[in-house]
């Protein structure tokens, strides 16, 4: 991919490291077909905001991509609590759904949590469930036995196809939502990456400070150019996680601005950019939650 900046940083391609898995994931996605196995994802969207709309039909156009099959279910934003608890009941008992996602924010008035805390673990694509954080907490090394946060694996994967070795480094998270910082630090300090971790945010004392002692930067505050070119030391790697909508003062139209600042493309040794960075690999991710979830309940059932 060619750069969408002009400094020296080399891209962390997000879109292509995202096709790539998404090739190695039909490859196993055929492997099931011939057990008579086919993963399906299923969302459940509660009303219309635009972006949510976006995001779940990206997620259903990358299933058809990949062979995976698509349960969709979308309620008015006017849905109860009963009515969407409802709607996740139906999905864990659905067999032809092996893994799904409740799209968040969930309009004002619906428990998230409860509705989160309903979801089946063993179909929790997103690995957002309390039992799956859980697991995260628990088991420090090894191999993948149950659904990971998206979004922190979607990093390192994009750090590691790149060849960036994260064993000793220093990563400065910045950002302590659930869904990337708070989830991240529990992967990255797993034995079998080995990385060293620090979760920053916007109340923490002399950012600038910490940032620039970070081999790695992964920002994730939702703060656009909370990041900026004179805290990243020279040679670091940045990736930008966060999103923002602003309105261009030049064009006036709207347009994604993520959590790093212009510059960092100059000190920066590689850069995700935003958008066609972490963004296509979470989406990828998922998708490989739900295959994982079907190879595991494929094994269960031969086991049985
Ligand atoms: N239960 C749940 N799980 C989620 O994983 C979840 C969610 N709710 N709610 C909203 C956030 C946001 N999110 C994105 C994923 C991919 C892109 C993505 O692929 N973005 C493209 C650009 C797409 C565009 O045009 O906007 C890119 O970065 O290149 C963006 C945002 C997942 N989320």
């Amino acid at each position: 991919m060619r750069a969408p900046w002009a400094g020296p940083a080399r891209v962390l391609d997000g879109t292509a490291t995202a096709a790539a898995i998404k090739a190695e994931l039909a490859t196993r996605v055929a492997a099931l077909g011939q057990l008579g196995v086919v993963p399906g994802l299923g969302t459940v969207l509660v009303g219309e905001d635009p972006g949510s709309v976006r995001y779940v039909a990206g997620k259903h156009a990358d299933c058809a991509e990949v062979g995976i099959a698509s349960i969709r279910v979308d309620l008015p934003a006017t849905a109860t609590q009963a009515e969407v608890v409802e709607a996740v009941d139906a999905l864990n008992a659905d067999p032809s759904c092996t893994g799904y996602i409740v799209q968040l924010p969930l309009p004002a008035g619906i428990d998230t949590n409860a509705v989160l805390e309903r979801v089946d673990p063993a179909k929790d694509a997103d690995g957002l469930h309390p039992t799956n954080l859980g697991r995260l907490v628990l088991r420090t090394s090894g191999p993948i036995t149950s659904p990971l946060p998206c979004t922190p694996r979607a990093c390192i994967e994009l750090m590691t196809r790149h060849g960036i070795e994260l064993e000793g480094a220093t990563v400065c998270v910045v950002g302590r939502g659930v869904t990337v910082g708070r989830s991240i630090g529990l992967l990255l300090g797993r034995k079998d990456v080995n990385a060293t971790v620090e979760v920053c945010h916007t109340g923490t004392r002399d950012l600038d400070e910490h940032l620039r002692r970070a081999d790695v930067v992964i920002a994730a505050a939702g703060v656009a150019g909370i990041v900026t070119a004179e805290a990243v030391r020279p040679g670091a790697v940045v990736l930008d996680v966060g999103v923002s909508r602003v309105v261009d003062p030049a064009t006036g139209r709207g347009r994604i601005m993520g959590d790093v600042a212009d510059g960092v493309d100059e000190v920066a040794s590689w850069l995700s950019p935003n958008p066609g960075g972490v963004g296509p690999m979470t989406r990828a991710l998922l998708l490989a939650n739900v295959v994982e979830a079907a190879e595991r309940g494929s094994r269960d059932a031969g086991a049985a």
